[in-house]
């Protein structure tokens, strides 16, 4: 189902919130978080987006889905600096959230206490199946999680494993269809072997 926004203001107050958008490569993560991000501005909100400074697969600066949608956003170098944005900022977005350090959930707790809706779209597994940097700990102190699947390139099933095909096991590997499929569990494990 669509996510569709609450109420997020309260007795005139804006009150924070997390939200998360997870799932294998090619779900749509950041469609959606861009869908999300684009509706808060077009509320005439204030929104700042951040993405990890070493994520520069289509971009250096702004965050781009597959299929080309995109939005401006702020490279940074770590969780911290994202509690350097403006005083009058109401709606955070972050993509590619697996790539931050352990603080990004303080960091998002932080925010959404100086009520900011925060939005984060990250993959919850790496390539071998594992939940992947500090998706689980946001997941765990999200009011909103939304877990979307891709399409399996094997069998059309929905898929939620991101298959490498690439040759190498570092766990940090930036790649799109060269190096990874959007497979099902059972396409996933038969590819394993
Ligand atoms: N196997 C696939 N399953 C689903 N979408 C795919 C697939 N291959 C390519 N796509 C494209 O990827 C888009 C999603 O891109 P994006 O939001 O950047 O995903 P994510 O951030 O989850 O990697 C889809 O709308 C679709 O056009
Ligand atoms: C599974 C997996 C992925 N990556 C990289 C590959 C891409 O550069 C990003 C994911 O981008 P998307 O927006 O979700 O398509 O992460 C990685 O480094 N290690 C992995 O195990
Ligand atoms: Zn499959």
């Amino acid at each position: 189902m669509l996510f569709s926004e609450q109420n997020f203001r309260r007795r005139g107050e804006f009150s924070g919130s997390i939200e998360v958008v997870c799932g294998s490569m090619f779900s749509g993560k950041t469609e959606e978080l861009i869908r999300r991000l684009k509706r808060a501005q077009i509320a005439k909100l204030n929104v700042e987006i951040f993405k990890p400074r070493t994520d520069t697969r289509y971009h250096e600066t702004a965050v781009v889905s597959h299929d080309l949608n995109s939005i401006n956003s702020t490279p940074v170098d770590s969780a911290s600096a994202i509690l350097l944005l403006g005083t009058n900022t109401q709606v955070v977005g972050i993509d590619e959230a697996q790539f931050f350090d352990d603080e990004l959930p303080d960091v998002c707790n932080k925010l959404a206490l100086r009520g900011i809706r925060v939005i984060v779209a990250g993959l919850d597994m790496d390539f071998t199946g594992k939940p992947f940097g500090p998706m689980p700990a946001l997941m765990a102190i999200a009011e909103h999680v939304t877990k979307v699947n891709a399409v399996c390139v094997c069998c059309g099933n929905p898929a939620l494993y991101s298959y490498r095909t690439a040759a190498d096991e570092a766990t940090v590997l930036l790649g799109e269809k060269e190096s990874y499929e959007p497979r099902c569990r059972a396409c996933y494990n038969l590819g394993k072997g």
